[in-house]
Formats: structure tokens, C-alpha cells, sequence
């Protein structure tokens, strides 16, 4: 059914570089109980995809977040992703220039600098990020000698995040509609054409003076536009969830765990059952705001010419969850493919911040006559 088991990866040169500052801070993080921690470790047990189902439900039907420990990967690989990310973003900007990503086209295939979209009107963003798109000749591009000597490292990581941590997350979710095995996993085969991608990210410290002026936000509300997105959890503080009340809430780290953020298809899928996570960054707590914050991100995405359709589910019917009020836009909508809704979706990033929409992602406007 589309799962496989990844070799671990082995330490690397990457391994000596000089390590980031993970710091240890309770200062302005939530509290973990209100988020599901699933054990991949139970998986392969009898029964064992039925509990994690059974753990995630609540969540998918509420803000779409939680986390995942035993994952497939030691705590030394994750960090040398993150040191290897920071080798790379520490090079000298005119180096990173000849990396480019496409980003007015929606390719973010390469390197995306900071101050690239306007966040209000006049103020450009504080982050910039490498990207590294799946290991299939459409994605083939020039890289630096970071990310060229270290390709197989890279890729066998990039695949576990797809393959491994991905199809298992999709079989959950498949056993939570009571769909065949294989109905989401099939759609998201490694070799298929689409836009999945690896982000190696770093936001850039702002003043104190700065931040005020930014209404002290580093990424505004948004949600993200594929299936599933894994951010790697570390210590320094930022991401924040919307809950079901319209309150935010901070996200704590959990060392050694996987965030799991739902994203866009899944809403469409699913009849606006699952909720898309509405997710910002705000500057970090006062004692990490000198810091540069990194992070490592694995955008799980379906092929693009995969519709945005409904799937059937025993469950989604029971439950009323059938299209029958959707709204004209959202029937049109849903005609589109994976790539369209991406695309088009990530060209918005370059409207004017002043004709940009505040406080609602699109997705929460096409589903809330719901
Ligand atoms: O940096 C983070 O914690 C989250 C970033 C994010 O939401 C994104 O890149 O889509
Ligand atoms: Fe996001």
C-alpha cells in the first residue's frame, strides 16, 4: 500500500557544524495536553492504526493539530537538518542569488529571500528559506555545494518525511473515514508529479521598535495550501494555532516530536470535516527575540492533477457531511485541480498588502456557509 520503511540516515559532515541555539524556555508556550500526541510506535501493532485513529479524530474535526513522537528519525538527524539549513541560509546573499526560486510563477523550488511579499502596507517579511523539492527530474536545478554534497542525505530524508511519516498519516486518516486503504496514499505517490517540498526557513531577529510596528507578527494567519505539513518541533517559540473559539494559542515544543499541521486538500476532501489549521508566527518570547529562528518543514503535498473532488466516505455521509449546501463558489471551486488551487493560492502572496484579505483565509470563506 505505498508504505516504506527509510534506512536511517547516516551522520554526515553536516554533523560538525557549529550547533544552534536550542533554547530552553516555558515563556509564552501553551500547555501540551490540549493537543493529541500520537506514538508512531504503535503503528504496526495489532489495532495499532485504529488507536492512533481513534486519538486524532477529535483533533482533525477541531483545529487540525498535534504532534507525533517516534517517528522514524533520531533526534541527531533531525538537528543536522537544521544545522545543514543554517549552512545553507548563512551564505552570502550574492551565493544565494544565483539559487533563485521562480516565486512569482508559485515555484518555490530553490532559494526564497527575506522581504520577498509585503506583510502591510510598507513593511516587508523578516524570513527567507531554501527549498528543496522531491528527488524527480521535473524538480532537476542548481544547487549549492551544501545541498549537492549532501543530495543523498538529503533526499533519504526528504522521502521519509513523504513516504514513511506521510502514508502512515494517510492511512490514519483513511482508517478515520472508513475508506479503502490506499485512497489517499495512491494520490500521493513520490514519483507523481506535484509540488511537495523540504524548507529549510530562518526569520530574521527584529527590534523590539520593529515588531510594535508589525503588530508583532513574523508570518500573518494563514493556512497551508497541500495535505499535511510536518514542522520539526524545536525550542524557540512563535507558531501559534487558532482554536475553535477564535482564540490563539501558543504552541509548545515537544523534544523529539512532529507537529502535524492540516492543510487545504484535506478540507476540500472532506467536505470541510477535517479543518485546515489557521496557524501565524509571532515574534518569539522576549528572551528568544534576539535569536534567529529556524525551522524545518516538510510541505506534504497530493499529485497536482488530483481534483479537489470529495472522496466517499462511510463516515462523511453518516455524519451529513455530503456538499449539499456548498456554496456556488465552493461547487465551481472544487471542479479545479491540486495544482491550480496551489498556485493559485500562493500567487495571492503577492497582492499589495493593502488589497490583501485580513483575518480570514480563503478557505474559511468558502466553507463557512457550512
Ligand atoms: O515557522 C513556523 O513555525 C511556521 C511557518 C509556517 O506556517 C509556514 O511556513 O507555512
Ligand atoms: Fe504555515
Amino acid at each position: 500500500m505505498g508504505i516504506h520503511t527509510q534506512p536511517s540516515i547516516p551522520t554526515s559532515s553536516v554533523a560538525s557544524y557549529p550547533p544552534l541555539p536550542f533554547l530552553d524556555t516555558k515563556e509564552g508556550m501553551g500547555a501540551v495536553e490540549d493537543f493529541p500526541v500520537l506514538d508512531f510506535s504503535i503503528f504496526d501493532e495489532p489495532n495499532g492504526i485504529s488507536a492512533l485513529a481513534n486519538k486524532a479524530q477529535a483533533a482533525f474535526e477541531t483545529t487540525g493539530f498535534f504532534y507525533i513522537t517516534n517517528f522514524g528519525l533520531e533526534d541527531n538527524e533531525v538537528k543536522e537538518q537544521f544545522e545543514l539549513g543554517k549552512q545553507i541560509l548563512q551564505l552570502p546573499k550574492q551565493q544565494k542569488e544565483n539559487y533563485l526560486a521562480n516565486l512569482a510563477d508559485g515555484d518555490y523550488n530553490g532559494w526564497r529571500p527575506a522581504g520577498s511579499i509585503e506583510q502591510f502596507p510598507g513593511l516587508r517579511d523578516n524570513w527567507e528559506a531554501y527549498h528543496i523539492y522531491k528527488d524527480n527530474k521535473e524538480n532537476e536545478r542548481n544547487h549549492p555545494a551544501e545541498v549537492t554534497e549532501n543530495k543523498s542525505m538529503i533526499y533519504r530524508f526528504h522521502r521519509h518525511c513523504h513516504e514513511d511519516v506521510g502514508s502512515k498519516m494517510l492511512r490514519i486518516i483513511e482508517a478515520i473515514l472508513e475508506v479503502p486503504e490506499g485512497t489517499l496514499v495512491d494520490q500521493h505517490g513520490y514519483d507523481k508529479n506535484c509540488s511537495s517540498f523540504l524548507r529549510y526557513g530562518k526569520y530574521h531577529p527584529r527590534t523590539a521598535e520593529d515588531n510594535e510596528k508589525f503588530n508583532n507578527m513574523y508570518v500573518k494567519d494563514h493556512t497551508d495550501f497541500g495535505s499535511l505539513t510536518f514542522l520539526f518541533s524545536n525550542s524557540i517559540g512563535g507558531l501559534q494555532v487558532r482554536v475553535p473559539d477564535g482564540t490563539w494559542k501558543d504552541i509548545p515544543h515537544v523534544p523529539g516530536s512532529l507537529i502535524v499541521i492540516t492543510a487545504d486538500i484535506l478540507q476540500f476532501w472532506t467536505y470541510g470535516y477535517m479543518r485546515s489549521t489557521v496557524h501565524r508566527v509571532v515574534a518569539p518570547p522576549a528572551e528568544q527575540q534576539d535569536v534567529e529562528r529556524y525551522n524545518l518543514i516538510y510541505f506534504l503535498r497530493p499529485a497536482g492533477d488530483a481534483l479537489l473532488n470529495s472522496i466517499q466516505s462511510p463516515l462523511l455521509q453518516r455524519l451529513g457531511f455530503n456538499g449539499k449546501n456548498d456554496s456556488a463558489e465552493l461547487v465551481e471551486r472544487r471542479r479545479s485541480s491540486v495544482e491550480d488551487w496551489i498556485l493559485k493560492q500562493t500567487a495571492k502572496n503577492w497582492v499589495p498588502a493593502s488589497d490583501q484579505r485580513e483575518q480570514e483565509p480563503e478557505i474559511d470563506a468558502l466553507f463557512k456557509k457550512l
